[in-house]
């Protein structure tokens, strides 16, 4: 999506056209509003990115207004424009919630410099489309908790964006200059996991023929996100708990500490109290990674994002390839009747196919093919069981992939067996795993694997442990 725009509330008209123009010539886009009243109906027409606005207005003044906004709006960047000498009217003003203050007369620099440093960017570096009401509330809340050094556990089921959150929260931090190290926990072998996050010195075991930094000092000065953190083994956690404890690491077979300037935030599609409650996630690691939860709502409970994400999702796909097509009346409406239970992966796989299927201009409903075993069995509008009929596939022409069909058609099967193996044991991971002759552990990973693959597991299955 394009920048949020900035709204300039300002009753005196020549100033407010004076900061609308220096804000419209560095490119921003902005909307104005003469008092308090005026700008709330701004903001109940669109989303806006920031609020820049002068505190003495009638009938509705800017302490209203911040009053009005701390409350519908709780982290919307807002700037108090104070008039010079009133020094109490800006300590009040942050009292009251504000970002910052700027005092009057201003220079042009120091207003750009300002909305530069505070307005929400989703559309910086794929950064998180976000048009749905409740996605804007967790935006905002993103970027506020972002300026902290809070430990943040983003929670939600697969596919709501976690990682995409997690890097937002990285780049409007004040280390997104540092380094964003990501590591998923469930798709390294549990025996590789401790080496690879705290790092190993030449000969610690057998196979380290030189020494290597782990992910905690690979993500010095900036942030490391530990995806799928409830797939750590206890014994490593009480390890992790005393690293984030004592903000230093020792390598394994390593005799000095290092201390460590990174901020950590974590990820979790399962309950992760209830998983401490099973005895399987550390209670203390828990508080610990717990300082500040972010809930990333699912698909279905954000429609309003449902279409500008399909939309953000062609462009990406159809980038420097080919013309980007429209989506017909029919398919929009396809697309928001889905429930999505594989959230925005599944929507991502629904685009890629329906791009290959549509070569033309528009993309019509029949070729929008939703995941065959999320429901069961089928919610493609054509009800084909959600498999791709071969009558269907453009005949020449079509932007379909060659050279990898024999590695899509053995990761179909693996996926189905794997499928198969979690329904017939209800959704058991250890039967599932004993019933295809592999570990648990192999099993979290193959399934780790396939969803970094852009495959949805169903959402009822791959949840259970025992
Ligand atoms: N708000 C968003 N805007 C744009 N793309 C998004 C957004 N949210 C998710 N995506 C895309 O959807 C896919 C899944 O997102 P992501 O990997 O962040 O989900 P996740 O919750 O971390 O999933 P998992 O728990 O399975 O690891 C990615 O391709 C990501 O780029």
């Amino acid at each position: 999506m394009s920048d949020l725009p900035v709204l300039v509330v300002e009753d005196d008209s020549d100033l407010r056209e004076a900061i609308v123009d220096t804000l419209m010539a560095r490119g921003l886009e902005v909307l104005e509003a003469a008092d308090g009243e005026v700008a709330i109906e701004a903001m109940g027409r669109q989303p806006v990115g920031m609020v820049v606005t002068d505190v003495q207005m009638s009938p509705m003044d800017g302490r209203a207004l911040l009053a009005h906004i701390r409350s519908h709006h709780p982290e919307l960047p807002v700037v108090m424009m104070t008039a010079y000498g009133t020094v109490e009217r800006a300590v009040e003003a942050m009292r009251g919630g504000a970002t910052d203050y700027l005092m009057k007369p201003f220079e042009a620099e120091n207003l750009v410099d300002m909305v530069d440093k505070h307005r929400l960017k989703p559309s910086a570096m794929g950064g998180p489309v976000a048009e749905d009401p409740a996605s804007l509330r967790m935006l905002e809340l993103a970027a506020r908790v972002a300026d902290s050094e809070a430990t943040v556990l983003l929670c939600g089921e697969s596919g709501t964006g976690k990682e995409v959150y997690a890097r937002f929260i990285h780049e409007h931090s004040p280390r997104a200059k540092g380094p964003f190290v990501a590591i998923n926990c469930a798709a390294i072998p549990e025996n590789m996991l401790e080496a690879v996050l705290f790092g190993y010195e030449k000969g610690a075991f057998t196979g380290a023929q030189a020494a290597h930094p782990g992910k905690f000092e690979q993500a010095q000065g900036g942030t490391l996100l530990l995806d799928e953190i409830s797939e750590m083994d206890l014994a490593l956690q009480a390890k992790l708990l005393r690293v984030l404890q004592e903000r230093e690491v020792e390598r394994l077979g390593g005799r000095k500490t290092i201390s460590l300037d990174v901020r950590v935030v974590a990820t979790t599609n399962r309950d992760l109290l209830a998983s401490v409650r099973a005895g399987e996630f550390r209670e203390d690691l828990y508080y610990r990674l717990n300082v500040f939860p972010v809930r990333l709502p699912p698909l279905r409970e954000r429609p309003g994002d449902i279409v500008p994400l399909a939309k953000h999702l062609m462009e990406h796909h159809c980038r420097g390839k080919r013309p980007l097509p429209r989506l017909s009346e029919d398919s929009t409406r396809a697309l928001q009747a889905h429930t999505w239970p594989g959230n925005i992966r599944e929507l991502d796989n629904v685009v890629q196919r329906a791009l290959i299927l549509a070569p033309g201009d528009e993309i019509q409903a029949q070729a929008l093919h939703f995941e065959a075993a999320t429901d069961g069995l089928s919610s493609t509008p054509g009800g084909n069981g959600g498999g791709v009929d071969a009558a269907q596939l453009p005949s020449a022409g079509g932007d379909i992939p060659d050279g990898h069909a024999l590695d899509d058609a053995l990761k179909d099967r693996e996926y189905r067996l794997i499928v198969e193996a979690l329904r017939s044991e209800g959704g058991s991971r250890k039967h599932a795993a004993a019933r295809l002759g592999i570990s648990p552990r192999t099993l979290r990973y193959k399934m780790a694997r396939l969803r970094d693959a852009g495959v949805e597991l169903p959402r009822d299955l791959g949840a259970k442990l025992a």
